[in-house]
């Protein structure tokens, strides 16, 4: 029995605590570190994530040590932790107690069979023993000639003698040893190699001649199978891996679109078109949601290639809190998937075949969605994911979701040692053939015999042409409260998209079709916004007159209901009922009738909800970084927010605050020159008037504002001087996640260009730090010359 004389360092203590929690469930890794209150967050959070993600390392050497065994006392999480920190981290251990010393005791036997996790004798795939995959950049260099360089430099080929025993395939891989090498049995242009084997100062990865992409990420373009010269387009393409192997597969010939959002990510994906050769993309900087025919003309294939959870990532930071899901997010995730996918179906008329794939694990960004599209696609037909591969393949979707799962296509790192990814292929119906899968199909589901199949190409172009002018064209006959009903209608129902969920969609075969018409109407609403960037209908232009008010009062009502976010599904479904009820007593839900205004403020309403989204999702994903160990520091702000607000009018505290502002104020003026004499004389004078007389300004522009609007501008400014200031404190104090992240990052830039999904939420994190920045400065400076311009 130990004699605790010396007690273990409260760190290791903590730490152990901690990993055992969240290995049970009991909370987030992130939570549990911010409640400990331990001074140093950042070395705790660090040994207790090294400690998670060496779990089956460590469950590997406390067998074959028998530590535990012979000291039936320890506690297992105080010996993991203390190995992790003595073989991974800091290599030695501090203090001198009991389990300190015994663990130093047994170091040397487990470093011996640390050795036999190296030597590949630990059977299961994490990423310390994930083979290495190579994709042959076939712009630049053919399959065998590649080979043969390799060969050159010494690597041998094992051949794998039958492409149809996935399991010898298996075994062959994990039995690779250094210098040997395989070809992949599903993608032929693809290699592979022992673990860890290094490419980066590679000079055939230096030349772009290969590019190293995990064998998951490289199914989609495989699978979406587009012939040379033919027209792809890549929806969420950046940082471009995928988008890089589409236009391989084309050969440089024909055109990949590539779109993304994120400029930087997108910029990221043109470096590296062009290090590889790659002539044949083209990039779109904007939302996919605003992205039609129009932009990308006579598109044959899709590629579906959306933000997801990445849960599949091997070794991905997320994966050490595996049953803690972040459900809402999930959610979130899962309506934006279902949006983007529809939109693939829906508005290209020309596509025949489209690819949606995650690299994710979780049923609701998967099966899920693909149950909910496909049951509401009159014209797509979802296909066999595997049956282009010519290698077997044994994980497929669940059987929960009957055939639907069968046709789709998992990965699974523990089985097919590589990431886990999940792919769906749609393709579109042929004249007579129909989607079985239809709600509204007596063929499926019990849900009526109304539902129109769509079999012909006729009724296709009828269906997806764009625009449809006729359907601006306003009835005269309409009243503007019968127009107002009707728009507030569609900004329910817009709000509502993101909630559809299954149930719903089953529960009245009628009900689906509205949901249907509503978000077929959200995409021509999409398409509506490039018609405004460039010729639209003149007829349509005219009546523009009326517009801005409509926008804003819908806007409003669009915000509104986002803030209510939180009402249950229930809640807005029963609001949308009523709407609907109430306006089809007018006669308004009739599609025909949609006039021209309506048409417009929804489609404002929409790019503000597909915005909103988007920026939900990366909100999401940001808060679940940022958050981890600054809950603390926000808490502290918190109290200091509520302690400010008592005494807003405070001179004391107004000067303060301005003075803050004020800095800001002048690094925007330093860095933005064109504006820097008007808002230096602005700034200047507006400071000494506020910095003399506080109060006096407060009650002129109280004055002012009642006129305009209703703004408290020291609440501003303080709101403002708390973003800064939680800015300024959040650079200088280094978030703990940031090493973890930034090493992530560097590792997926720099090197390992297969994982650059997996940082999606770290690049987009900074982008919004950005825009943060400069929504404060440009607020300070509008309060400024409101205040003080006549
Ligand atoms: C999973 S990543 C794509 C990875 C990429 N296909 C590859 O293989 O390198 C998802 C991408 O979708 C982009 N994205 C998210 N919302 C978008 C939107 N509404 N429109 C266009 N791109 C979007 C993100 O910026 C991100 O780059």
């Amino acid at each position: 029995m130990f004699e605790h004389s010396i007690p273990v360092p409260r760190l290791y203590r903590s730490a152990a605590k901690i990993a055992e929690n969240v290995n049970n469930n009991k909370g987030s890794l992130k939570d549990l570190v911010y409640q400990t209150k331990h001074p140093n967050t950042k070395a705790i959070y660090a040994l207790v994530a090294e400690t998670l993600k060496r779990n089956k390392e460590l469950e590997f050497l406390l067998k074959r040590s028998k530590l535990l065994e012979k000291e039936p006392r320890f506690n297992p999480w105080v010996a993991r932790v203390l190995i992790t920190e003595l073989l991974w981290r800091k290599k030695k251990l501090a203090g001198e107690s009991k389990p300190v010393k015994t663990i130093l005791a047994y170091q040397q036997i487990l470093n011996a069979h640390v050795v036999d996790l190296h030597n590949k004798s630990y059977p299961d795939v994490d990423k310390a023993s994930k083979p290495r995959f190579v994709r042959i950049n076939t712009i630049l260099i053919s399959v065998s000639d590649a080979i043969d360089s390799f060969r050159d430099e010494g690597w041998k080929l094992v051949h794998q003698k039958d492409a149809k025993d996935y399991d010898g395939f298996l075994e062959n891989i994990s039995n690779l040893v250094e210098d040997q090498f395989m070809v992949d049995i599903h993608i032929p242009e693809l290699l592979i190699f022992p673990p860890n084997t290094e490419f980066h100062a590679h000079q055939a990865y230096k030349d772009g001649l290969i590019l190293l992409q995990d064998k998951a990420s490289c199914l989609p373009a495989h699978i979406l199978k587009a012939e040379p010269g033919s027209i792809v387009l890549d929806m969420c393409a950046a940082p471009g891996m995928k988008t890089s192997h589409l236009a391989a597969k084309l050969n440089n010939n024909g055109k990949v679109y590539a779109v993304d959002l994120d400029t930087k990510r997108l910029k990221t994906l043109e470096d590296l078109m062009q290090k590889i050769g790659v002539t044949c993309v083209e990039t779109i900087n904007k939302d996919i949601l605003q992205i039609n025919n129009i932009h990308c003309k006579d598109v044959e294939y899709i590629l579906v290639d959306p933000s997801c959870s990445g849960s599949g990532i091997v070794g991905r930071l997320d994966l050490l809190e595996p049953a803690v899901k972040d459900v809402k997010r999930i959610q979130k995730l899962r309506g934006f998937q279902i949006m983007i996918l529809k939109h693939a179906l829906r508005r290209f008329p020309n596509a025949k075949k489209v690819v949606y794939s995650t690299c994710s694990i979780y049923p609701e960004e998967n099966e899920e969605v693909i149950q909910e599209v496909i049951t509401q696609i009159k014209n797509y037909k979802l296909v066999d994911a595997s049956s282009v591969l010519k290698g077997p393949w044994i994980n497929f979707g669940s059987d929960k979701y009957g055939d639907i799962g069968k046709f789709c296509l998992y990965s699974k790192p523990e089985k097919d040692m590589c990431n886990g990814f999940f792919i769906a292929v749609f393709e579109r119906l042929k004249d007579g053939e129909e989607n079985k899968y239809l709600v509204s199909n007596p063929h499926y589901g019990n849900t009526g015999s109304n539902g129109q199949v769509f079999k012909g190409t006729e009724e296709r172009k009828k269906s997806e042409s764009i625009p449809d002018i006729e359907a601006y064209n306003e009835p005269k006959n309409k009243t503007k409260k019968q127009k107002n009903k009707r728009k507030k209608c569609t900004n329910i129902e817009d709000q509502q998209i993101i909630n559809i969920n299954q149930e719903e969609s089953k529960r009245n075969g009628h009900k689906m079709e509205n949901v249907n018409n509503n978000d077929d109407s959200k995409d021509d609403l999409a398409q509506d916004n490039f018609l405004n960037d460039g010729d639209r209908n003149p007829k349509k232009k005219k009546k523009k007159k009326n517009k801005p008010e409509l926008e804003t009062e819908n806007c409003k009502e669009n915000r509104k209901l986002e803030t209510k976010n939180n009402c249950s599904d229930e809640e807005i479904r029963m609001k949308k009922d009523k709407k609907k009820q109430r306006n089809k007593n007018v006669g308004d839900l009739n599609d025909d009738n949609v006039d021209q205004q309506i048409e417009h403020s929804d489609e404002i309403c929409m790019k503000k909800k597909n915005k909103t989204e988007f920026e939900a999702v990366k909100y999401d994903k940001d808060q679940q970084l940022e958050s981890c160990y600054n809950d603390e520091i926000y808490t502290k702000k918190d109290k200091k927010k509520k302690k400010n607000k008592t005494v807003d009018l405070n001179e004391k505290n107004v000067e303060q605050k301005l003075e803050r502002s004020d800095e800001i104020c002048t690094t925007n003026v330093e860095k933005k020159k064109k504006v820097k004499t008007r808002n230096e004389v602005i700034g200047e004078n507006a400071d000494q008037i506020m910095t003399e007389n506080p109060k006096d300004c407060s009650e002129i522009y109280t004055k002012k504002s009642k006129k305009k609007k209703k703004i408290n501008p020291t609440d501003d400014l303080i709101e403002c001087s708390e973003i800064y200031t939680k800015k300024s404190k959040k650079k200088k104090k280094i978030n703990p996640t940031d090493d973890l992240i930034e090493q992530m990052v560097d590792q997926s830039i720099t090197s390992t260009q297969d994982d650059y999904a997996l940082n999606d939420d770290y690049v987009n994190t900074g982008k919004k730090h950005n825009q943060n920045t400069n929504t404060v400065v440009i607020i300070l400076q509008l309060l400024k010359m409101q205040i003080y311009v006549p």
